[in-house]
């Protein structure tokens, strides 16, 4: 494509067919004959419907005979965003669910956590997280990593290799009575934590930013968390934790911090609730911190599968809607098995009908509002929906390129037509075997390309 577009850059590729994806009025919004057009900065720089091909190509200047036509049960979705994910426990997903929380955290994650020094290991396992999570649809991930600055460097250099878009943090604890082996000083804490901004930022990596990382309100004393906040706000860069995730987790942060007026209190004093903050679980607070969170902007990462598999609590996501708090979903591997979206999207509803089965009043999300918060939700969580999230002009074009019906697949497709029915089987029935291609910032990552 040598012609120029109107935005001044040339066009990469043309897509036509069916989008599927949400806007702030309409959970699900589906777009039949639409051409979109991506430029080689992987940006949409036009969406257009029911034209024909030969104007549209000698309007906007492309080859009608590049067009990339899509099949009969093919259909765009935007990506979807991992609001929560610790790639360094990705090793043991699918196993060591039997205990809750606190004792999950000493039993089986921080021996697994303590290997990540490892520079080898932390290749090997961070290679997989990444590439399943990606084939799995995710083109976001906001994830945790280790402790270990080295390694948590070599996360953030796989993904930007790989193509995912991503948030990593160091994780940052210098209070674990229960495995003193798996922590830090607080001078090392925070030197480590500046070093790990200032070489990621440096990388200039296109996809991946730094996010500060206390691990949650437990593994910190006031002193770093004071640092992180002023540290998140100095710099202008995001934050997640995790927050109210089961009841002795609430009661040891009361203990811990006597003088703060609840576990969101905690967060609030220390300066790090913000617009560009994400807290995972959230199962726990009351209407004032829900009313914390949405005055400061932050969010919540809704996780589903962890809050089942570890036995935590169910989070009651039309509540937190109902406050006007920002919301996504999260895997939250390996508290949560699932490396996938997918999964995350039929624990919600399923969280979602238990609330209803205790209480006929609770109003059940329904697929679509849930499809909506793995995507815009999710962009919207970590304050990226001006870059991503659906299809607008002047958004990346992160996509998944769904096919229901692929030969041997898990879906039957019996006499459905209407998209919607159609989307609604593959939130259900689909997995990465109908997400033939991912595209991320126009460029496309999956199939992969065996040399990254
Ligand atoms: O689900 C969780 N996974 C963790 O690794 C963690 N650390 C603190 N709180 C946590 N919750
Ligand atoms: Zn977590």
């Amino acid at each position: 494509y040598k012609r120029r577009t109107d935005t001044g850059t040339s066009l990469k590729s043309v897509f036509w067919g069916t989008f599927v994806h949400s806007t702030c009025n309409e959970a699900v919004q589906v777009l039949e004959d639409t051409a979109v057009g991506v430029d080689h900065e992987g940006k949409i720089v036009f969406i257009k419907t029911g034209e024909d091909v030969q104007r549209v190509s000698q309007e906007v200047g492309f080859n009608a005979a590049d067009v990339k036509q899509l099949g009969k049960h093919e259909f765009f979705m935007p990506g979807m965003v991992d609001a929560h994910i610790h790639a360094s426990q990705y090793s043991f997903t699918g196993t060591a669910l039997d205990l809750p929380l606190l004792e999950w955290l000493n039993t089986y994650t921080f021996p697994v956590e303590a290997q990540f020094e490892d520079p080898e290991f932390a290749k090997k396992i961070y290679s997989q997280v990444v590439r399943r999570t990606l084939r799995n649809g995710t083109t976001t991930a906001c994830y945790f990593a280790t402790i270990y600055t080295e390694t948590t460097l070599l996360l953030a250099e796989i993904a930007d290799r790989v193509g995912q878009r991503a948030l990593v943090g160091k994780v940052c604890m210098d209070r674990n009575d229960g495995a003193s082996y798996y922590k830090e000083s607080t001078e090392e804490s925070m030197r480590e934590t500046d070093k790990f901004i200032t070489q990621l930022l440096g990388k200039g990596y296109p996809l991946v930013s730094p996010i500060i990382t206390p691990r949650f309100a437990p593994s910190c004393t006031s002193p770093l968390l004071e640092f992180l906040g002023k540290t998140a706000k100095n710099n202008d860069i995001h934050v997640q934790s995790h927050i109210s995730e089961n009841r002795d987790e609430v009661n040891l942060v009361q203990q811990l911090f006597p003088d703060c007026k609840s576990y969101t209190d905690v967060y609030l004093k220390h300066g790090l609730l913000s617009r560009k903050t994400v807290m995972a679980h959230a199962c726990y607070l009351s209407d004032k911190e829900l009313e914390i969170f949405h005055k400061t902007g932050a969010s919540i990462a809704h996780c589903p599968n962890s809050n089942i598999s570890l036995c935590s609590g169910m989070l009651d996501v039309s509540r937190v809607m109902k406050h006007k708090v920002k919301i996504g979903l999260g895997t939250d591997v390996a508290g949560g098995y699932a490396p996938s979206m997918l999964d995350a999207i039929r624990r919600a509803i399923d969280t979602s009908k238990a609330l209803t089965i205790l209480d006929p009043k609770h109003q059940t999300l329904t697929f679509q509002e849930v499809f909506r918060l793995a995507t815009l939700g999710g962009s919207q969580a970590l304050s990226l929906d001006d870059q991503i999230g659906n299809f607008a002009v002047g958004k990346n074009f992160d996509a998944l390129l769904v096919n229901v019906s692929v030969p041997d697949g898990p879906i039957d497709i019996c006499n459905e037509e209407d998209p919607k029915v159609i989307l609604e089987k593959f939130l259900n029935l689909g997995d990465d075997r109908n997400i033939v291609e991912v595209y991320v910032a126009g460029r496309r990552v999956v199939p992969f390309d065996n040399t990254s």
